[in-house]
């Protein structure tokens, strides 16, 4: 999708390699993965983006298989071998800013091998049992929103780590019970702590429209 003039993948690029600008060197290689008959067109717009090996692949049928396709990228190109930390980020995020990008890199050189960005929620929270084609749902609790993050990206991980949790998911990618929503998810999986930063409201994902409309206002540029 455009916005102002350029893809939102375009978007979240450059807002990752300017975390360089913003005190951290360390974002120079870039895996995309999109759609077959999008990698073209990804490919030359990206084309000019500065002092970043830049690879632009097929993804899956899920995120969980569009992730695992990017790593399996990253470990066939001799370039990224000394890549020790990996950020998961979505193209839906695409104002995500360098500042955020910066924080999640640095908890993860501090000692956290698996970091997301996450917003305190502000609405009250219930849980209900849904069944389809009902439309009034019985709650069955409030959950106590103090304890509750709205987690974005992008998310950082240890190579290994990361590396390990998709091989775990991809063994039980038939239990629908194992799914997982982000890559922490995965991580969660095996049982490995997940560590939470604080998140930006600039990065919030674009799902709807009036999501694509919000990101189009003006924002306060990044510190
Ligand atoms: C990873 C994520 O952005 C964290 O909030 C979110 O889970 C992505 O969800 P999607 O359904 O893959 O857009």
């Amino acid at each position: 999708m455009p916005l102002g003039g350029q893809s939102l993948v375009a978007h979240a690029a450059q807002n990752l390699l300017a975390a360089r600008a913003a005190g951290d060197d360390r974002v120079r290689v870039l895996v995309v993965t999109a759609p077959a008959f999008h990698l073209d067109a990804i490919a030359r717009e990206l084309d000019g983006l500065d002092e970043v090996v830049l690879l632009v692949v097929a993804g899956g049928a899920t995120r969980q298989a569009s992730v695992a396709a990017g790593l399996a990228a990253l470990d066939a190109d001799p370039r990224a071998s000394d890549v020790d930390v990996v950020l998961v980020h979505d193209a839906a995020r695409p104002l995500a800013p360098a500042s955020l990008v910066v924080r999640v890199i640095e908890a993860v050189r501090d000692g956290h091998p698996a970091v997301v960005p996450g917003l305190p929620v502000t609405d009250t929270i219930k849980r209900v049992a849904p069944h389809r084609g009902v439309t009034v749902e019985p709650v069955l609790e409030t959950v106590p929103r103090a304890e509750l993050r709205a987690v974005q990206t992008p998310q950082g991980f240890a190579r290994d780590l990361l590396a390990r949790a998709h091989a775990h998911g991809a063994e039980h990618a038939h239990d629908e019970t194992l799914a997982a929503s982000d890559d922490a998810g995965l991580v969660e999986r095996l049982g490995e702590p997940v560590w939470v930063v604080a998140g930006d409201e600039r990065a919030a994902k674009i799902t709807t429209a009036r999501d694509l409309a919000v990101a189009a206002l003006p924002t306060e540029s990044d510190e």
